[in-house]
């Protein structure tokens, strides 16, 4: 049963609304260990530990001699590169090793005297002087992570950074949450490829949504389908998704009201939960948020796009991102970005509906790129983020809604 009304929300209330149905439906859905060169993007779905602690072992620091003792002079007995083995296993007072910077420090050994701080003795050949203070130079064995500790925190998005860190740390694999997402494009006037004629209209949306979704730590299911304008495919589309688990179904160009947008009527044939029914901002306007499963399965959560794409894009920023966000686990909006600008040109506010203006961001200032009308990715393909702007706004903040890169 459709359970909602065709009360069209606000955009801030739609958004929320998005992030705890992603959050509900994510909970518990556990992760998968993927190998560390396939993590990237995912969201952490455990706290990382340390199988081994860092650095491994006591380890020099700079190119130069182990040193046993005070000194000033050592008797120096060989040479040991990083990964190779000491030639003596311990250096007693006055021994020392010449030593590569990564390679194992011989127990008993006190410091490391660099090259540049060491002197040839005029005592002879295979001895070395110089000042030492005791531990300069040695790493010692986790110093900077102990074996066992907590690293990372889950929820944390998965950088090359982080990569490299769980691989010091002994990892070959990452447990990801990484929603998987299904596209289905919808309209008998869609053109796949080439130039489109004859009443015909090339998909645009289609070839944008594996990076609206990858940017989210998502990943899409397989290549975008086309479905024709009629219930039947829809809603066996649907009926598949929620079959086959996939986390969420997004559906381009089905959720006004017009003869050929069967979304609506198909949600309603499977029983879904219908949360969002059209959203009060510009462009956008017809998008819809629904959930398909009963109340004790985690489900698959329905995402309507708009036909026109720039609506679409809107609309994707502001429910199909914060879905994948708070399915993933992590957080919403990019801490490292300004989350409001100085808007600059002259915008001016809708009268009940929240606009998304396209805007370049440059010296700290959000200035309107236009060519963003609901049709048209003109103006979205140079902006950086969409200043959001309420009913009655009256400037010059405005919040960003920042665009996947
Ligand atoms: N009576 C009403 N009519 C419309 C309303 C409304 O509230 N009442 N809203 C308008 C708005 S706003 C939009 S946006 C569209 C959304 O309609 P749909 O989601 O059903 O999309 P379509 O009607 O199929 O297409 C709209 C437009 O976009 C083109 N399109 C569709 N899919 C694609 C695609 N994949 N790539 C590029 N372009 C696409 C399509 O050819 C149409 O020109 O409804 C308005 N009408
Ligand atoms: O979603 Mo429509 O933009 O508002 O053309």
């Amino acid at each position: 049963m459709v359970r909602c009304g065709n009360a069209v929300m606000p955009w801030a209330q739609a958004r929320e609304e998005a992030r705890r149905l992603g959050a509900r439906s994510g909970a518990g859905s556990g992760g998968r260990a993927v190998p560390l060169a396939d993590a990237l993007g995912g969201v952490l779905a455990e706290e990382l530990t340390a199988l081994v602690g860092v650095p491994p072992y006591d380890a020099a620091a700079m190119d130069g001699y182990a040193v046993a003792g005070p000194g000033p002079e050592w008797a120096v007995a060989g040479r040991v590169l990083a990964g190779g083995s000491a030639p003596v296993a311990r250096l007693h007072p006055g021994q020392a090793v010449e030593i590569a910077t990564g390679a194992q420090v011989p127990e008993g050994a006190d410091a490391v005297l660099p090259y540049e701080h060491a002197a040839a003795c005029a005592g002879g050949a295979g001895r070395v002087r110089g000042e030492i203070a005791a531990g300069r130079h040695v790493r010692r064995a986790g110093e900077d992570t102990f074996a066992g500790d907590t690293v990372v925190a889950a929820g944390t998005a998965v950088t090359p950074a982080l990569i490299g860190l769980a691989a010091s740390l002994g990892h070959d694999t990452l447990p990801v949450r990484r929603p998987r997402v299904a596209a289905l494009v919808t309209g008998d006037e869609i053109a796949v490829a080439g130039r489109p004629g004859g009443g015909r209209v090339r998909d645009a949306i289609g070839p944008m949504l594996p990076g609206i979704v990858r940017s989210a730590g998502a990943e899409p299911a397989g290549d975008p389908r086309f479905l024709p304008d009629a219930l039947d495919p829809m809603s066996a589309a649907l009926r598949t998704a929620r079959g086959d688990g996939t986390d969420v179904v997004v559906v381009c160009g089905a959720s006004s009201k017009g003869p050929a947008d069967h979304l609506r009527a198909a949600l309603a044939g499977v029983g879904a939960e219908v949360v969002v029914d059209g959203v009060a901002c510009r462009p956008g306007h017809p998008q819809l948020l629904a959930r398909l499963g009963g109340p004790g399965e985690r489900g698959t959560v329905v995402v309507g796009l708009p036909g026109n794409p720039n609506a679409a894009l809107a609309a994707a920023a502001t429910l199909l991102l914060p879905v994948l966000r708070a399915m993933a686990g992590g957080p919403d909006t990019d801490r490292a970005l300004p989350s409001s600008m100085r808007l600059t040109g002259a915008v001016h506010p809708h009268g009940h509906d929240t606009r998304l203006v396209a805007v370049r961001v440059s010296g700290g200032q959000a200035e309107p790129v236009g060519h963003d009308r609901p049709g048209s990715l003109r103006g979205a393909a140079q902006a950086d983020a969409y200043a959001v702007v309420p009913p009655g706004w009256s400037g010059p903040h405005a919040a960003l809604l920042w665009l996947p890169r």
